[in-house]
């Protein structure tokens, strides 16, 4: 058998190659004429997979080791009768850890107390619902916009006007959709981003898409209150510069980059292709995953909270380093931040995931043990 594979899947070689014969390319060099008489193919989001890439070729079996698809034509997939999978969650905590570092930032920078703000999470699936979880359980006051889920469930959900109009912070954590009855595509567009209160937090680790790029640049150009926090970016790899200077924290698409999460993603993947071919799977993750660098970490119980929340998020990941590296890259013809963009990406650092951590507390402190409960890490 013949696998093609982007070569930034980690740990390809240790679940796949016992089934065939692996090739690597980037991902945005896979192409129609790179194919060849592969037969499986291993993506990540910057490979297109429709019609045009795979008509004619010998693929049976399309896996994507990330959460989202929208780089995937799915229908095309089931017409043609080509197995898919994607890695759904993956990276999910990684993209909390980043929100939370973010957060961090910007009550630094604006001298705010996080829990005296609303925040407003826009799509509650695994990324969203993890992330409303860690903010309720830190006991600050959440509001939660999903209308595919409203429409399944009784629950507490509002409509985007609502959260609009009542959240200080806004978090989005929607696939990117142009169909169906919710599309996502310029959710938050020129006139949302009017409605934005005063000085909204705004954070967007889902699709660059998702926001109407060109009306935030001018909405954050008119309005020094609002704060902007991206991760993606309409026309990635290439940005709008002047968007990315005007945000707090810009970075280039990694909020779940860590180890965890996209050693997972290969993972799964590889547990859907098993289960594909009738084969039990052999390979284990957790006998393939690193022990972090730091396990364990000791908290005095008399320690203020607000500090304790810094310092285990701090210790496990700050986006302000990726956002320092990224706009170091903001300079240059279209072609070099182009490839910047995917150099950054390719040779990211190695961060491990805050629920992978362990905490020491001495004392009682009831406080800082539903904090340490609530980010998930580990209490010893
Ligand atoms: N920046 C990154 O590194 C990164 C990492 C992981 C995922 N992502 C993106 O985040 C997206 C969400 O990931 P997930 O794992 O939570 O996906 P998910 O499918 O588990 O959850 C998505 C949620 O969005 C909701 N939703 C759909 N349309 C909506 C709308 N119009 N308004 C409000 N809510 C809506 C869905 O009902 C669902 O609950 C992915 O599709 C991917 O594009 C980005
Ligand atoms: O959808 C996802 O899982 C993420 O956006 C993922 O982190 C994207 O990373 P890429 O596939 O572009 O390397």
């Amino acid at each position: 058998m013949r696998i093609l594979a982007d070569e930034n899947i980690p740990l390809v070689h240790a679940f796949f190659s016992a089934f065939g014969e692996i090739r690597q390319l980037p991902g945005r060099a896979i192409v129609s004429g790179s194919l060849e008489d592969a037969e499986v193919l291993l993506v990540r989001s910057v490979t297109r997979v429709d019609a045009a890439l795979l008509e004619g070729s010998r693929i049976r079996f399309v896996g994507t080791c990330t959460i989202g698809t929208d780089h995937l034509d799915l229908d095309y997939l089931r017409r043609r009768g080509i197995a898919w999978a994607s890695a759904p969650g993956c990276n999910a905590r990684g993209v909390v850890d980043y929100v939370l570092g973010s957060l961090l930032s910007l009550a630094e920078r604006q001298g705010v107390d996080l829990a005296s703000r609303c925040y407003g999470v826009i799509g509650a699936g695994q990324v969203g619902g993890r992330l409303v979880e860690v903010l309720r359980g830190l006991g600050w006051r959440v509001l939660i916009c999903d209308p595919p889920r409203q429409a399944l469930e009784r629950g507490d959900f509002v409509d985007l006007p609502t959260l609009l109009r009542e959240c200080d912070v806004l978090s989005l954590h929607t696939p990117l959709t142009r169909e169906g009855a919710h599309p996502t595509r310029h959710l938050l567009g020129r006139e949302q981003l009017a409605r934005l209160r005063p000085g909204t937090w705004l954070i967007n680790a889902s699709r660059g898409a998702v926001v109407d790029n060109r009306a935030l640049r001018e909405a954050l150009a008119g309005r020094a209150d609002l704060q902007a926090v991206l991760d993606v970016w309409e026309g990635e790899p290439l940005v709008d510069v002047a968007l990315a200077e005007l945000c707090h924290i810009a970075t280039p698409h990694i909020a779940g980059y860590s180890l965890d999460g996209k050693l997972r993603g290969t993972a799964q993947v590889y547990r859907v292709f098993c289960e594909q071919l009738g084969m039990p799977p052999s390979m284990l993750l957790d006998e393939l995953l690193p022990q972090p660098w730091l396990h364990e970490l000791g908290l005095d119980g008399g320690a203020d909270p607000a500090w304790a929340l810094a310092t285990l998020c701090r210790a496990v990941y700050d986006p302000r380093r990726d956002d320092a590296d990224f706009r170091r890259s903001l300079e240059g013809d279209e072609q070099t931040r182009r490839s910047a963009f995917d150099t950054l990406r390719k040779h990211y650092p190695l961060r491990r995931e805050i629920d992978g951590l362990r905490v020491r507390l001495s004392g009682e402190a009831p406080r800082l043990r539903q904090l340490v409960r609530a980010l998930g890490a580990e209490l010893v």
